[in-house]
């Protein structure tokens, strides 16, 4: 399937999954597409594996929680915010390292409070490497973060190639 990119969302300097100054991080990049879903592009390192060659368990599962977590903030342009409640991982295949992979996700139900939605790590070759389902709260961002904080850590990242579609 082919996914027409409408925007790019900002990285962070120090977060895990896209933090651009945090040597551990996936440096993942997110962007927001036209059928509302959320693509990630990123490409696993040998200090992110668990057995050999093959990415810790976490580490996806970190990548599915933010790609859901993003999604509720590409439905409101940024405005609303969520933190994980439950979040639950089906391991299909191994996850390779050093090799740019695929992450969709999406919001698949909210009410009040409480938003849902999955994701998917995809394989070069196409197949679903690893699958989440999740629930959020919503959380207003001055309890999650500083006004400062987001003036100087939540910032966008221009690629050197803009990328107009992804091929998943
Ligand atoms: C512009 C500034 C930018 C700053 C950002 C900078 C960097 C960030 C970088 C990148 C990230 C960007 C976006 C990615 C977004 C997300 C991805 C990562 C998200 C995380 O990595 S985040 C960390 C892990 N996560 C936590 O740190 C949560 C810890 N935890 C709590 O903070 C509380 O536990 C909480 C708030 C969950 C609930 O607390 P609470 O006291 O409000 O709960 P309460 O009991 O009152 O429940 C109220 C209603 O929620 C229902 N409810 C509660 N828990 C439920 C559950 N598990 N399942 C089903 N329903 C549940 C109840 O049933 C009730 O429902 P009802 O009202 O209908 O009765």
């Amino acid at each position: 399937m082919k996914y027409t990119i409408k925007s790019k969302q900002n990285n962070s300097k120090m977060c895990l999954v896209c933090g651009t100054d945090n040597n551990l991080s996936l440096k993942a990049r997110f962007y927001e597409t036209e059928n509302d879903e959320v693509v990630a592009l990123f490409t696993p390192r040998d200090h992110h594996q668990s057995y050999p060659d093959r990415l810790h368990g976490g580490m996806a599962s970190a990548i599915l929680d933010e790609i859901i977590g993003r999604a509720i903030m590409s439905r409101y342009e940024d405005t609303v915010w969520g933190v994980t409640a439950e979040l639950t991982l089906r391991y299909k295949k191994p996850v390779p390292l050093n090799q740019e992979l695929k992450v969709v996700g999406r919001i698949t139900s909210e009410r009040g409070a409480i938003f849902e939605g999955s994701g998917e790590i995809i394989l070069p070759d196409g197949q679903v490497a690893v699958s989440a389902t999740g629930k959020y709260l919503k959380m207003a961002i001055d309890k999650i973060s500083s006004k400062e904080f987001a003036d100087n850590e939540w910032f966008l990242v221009d690629d050197e190639t803009p990328v107009d579609e992804v091929e998943v």
